[in-house]
């Protein structure tokens, strides 16, 4: 229920967030570990995480000791490194997550025309592939540590990925980038069907723009069209960013935005698609939404 606030308990639970180097993945484990959470940060650069993981314990905050923080070095967009990750924690280090989520995400804004060959797939091998490998290499991990459990029996566990407003609003100069969201949205809307029998929840986050260094990168090569165009969604820091989604996932919410325009463009049913009598396509639409 949105009014109530106990969908997301963190004291004692045990979180992996991938894409935690840096940007909102990593001030998403930062605010679970200082809500008791032991949490487990993964990203492919070791500096970074390990400056990371060193100043979110020098917190003044008393933490319980059972509350844990480390971090793991795995390049999620190549299977077997995620498998190699997955199998590793759960199958002989005995650790079995009850949140699993994912913020890894690349965006090189640009014309479809400038692309190089290698944008064209960039964003599709980590916005889709790599978030993918995650969810399936999880999934599998815990069938197979559950082999004799009954459905019902399976304890409560979240996957979480993070797409983007784009998903549902495709922004000139996000060629690279927003089909490859929408895949992974598509995914985790079938996964949330396919998943419930064994207890999980599956969230999908839907951020407008944010500070972060990924998003730095980002306005280097951006298109001032594309300014423009998501000029709407001004942006908010990583701090207030994690803040909206947390508060989302504790009321309860699986499709979460952190923004009202990105709010907005979530009730686009029938997205950017040319219209065919759109006025009643328009009248069916909220009679669907109603049903
Ligand atoms: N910033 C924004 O305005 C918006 C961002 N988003 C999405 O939100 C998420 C977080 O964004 P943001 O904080 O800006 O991103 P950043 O680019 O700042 O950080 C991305 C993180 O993902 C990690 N990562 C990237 N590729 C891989 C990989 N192959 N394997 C493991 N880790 C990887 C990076 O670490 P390392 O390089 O060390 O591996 C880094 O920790 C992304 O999914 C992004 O697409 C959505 C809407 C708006
Ligand atoms: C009433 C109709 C009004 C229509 C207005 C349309 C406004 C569109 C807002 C799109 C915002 C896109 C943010 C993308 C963030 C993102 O994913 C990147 N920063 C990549 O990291």
């Amino acid at each position: 229920m949105w009014f109530s606030k106990n969908n997301l308990p963190l004291s004692g639970k045990t979180a992996v967030v991938l894409g935690a180097s840096q940007g909102l993945g990593a001030e998403f484990g930062r605010r679970l570990y200082l809500e008791g959470c032991s949490v487990i940060l993964v990203a492919r650069t070791e500096s970074k995480l390990k400056k990371h993981k060193d100043a979110i314990q020098a917190t003044d905050k008393v933490i319980p000791p059972e509350c844990t923080i480390s971090y793991a070095v795995c390049d999620v967009s190549d299977y077997d490194s995620v498998l190699g990750f997955f199998h590793k924690m759960m199958a002989i280090e005995n650790i079995d997550p009850d949140y699993v989520f994912s913020f890894v995400g690349l965006a090189i804004p640009k014309l479809f025309n400038d692309l190089t060959k290698e944008d064209l797939v960039s964003g599709y091998q980590t916005n889709y592939v790599a978030n993918a490998n995650v969810a399936h290499v999880f999934v599998n991990q815990v069938m197979a540590i559950n082999k004799q459990t009954s459905r019902k029996q399976f304890k409560k566990r979240v996957l979480c990925m993070c797409s983007s407003v784009v998903s549902f609003y495709p922004v000139i100069g996000y060629s690279s980038y927003a089909p490859s969201k929408a895949a992974l949205d598509s995914l985790c809307t079938i996964l949330r069907a396919e998943l419930k029998p064994y207890n999980f929840r599956v969230a999908t986050i839907f951020p407008g723009n944010f500070e972060s260094e990924g998003y730095i990168q980002e306005e280097k090569t951006k298109p001032e069209i594309t300014k423009i165009v998501e000029g709407p969604s001004t942006p908010i820091t990583v701090e207030k960013c994690a803040d909206i989604i947390l508060d989302k996932l504790n009321k309860g919410y699986d499709t979460i935005t952190t923004d009202t325009i990105g709010w907005i463009v979530s009730c686009f049913g029938l997205g950017m698609y040319p219209r065919q009598w759109g006025f009643l396509q328009i009248i069916k639409q909220s009679k669907n939404k109603n049903e």
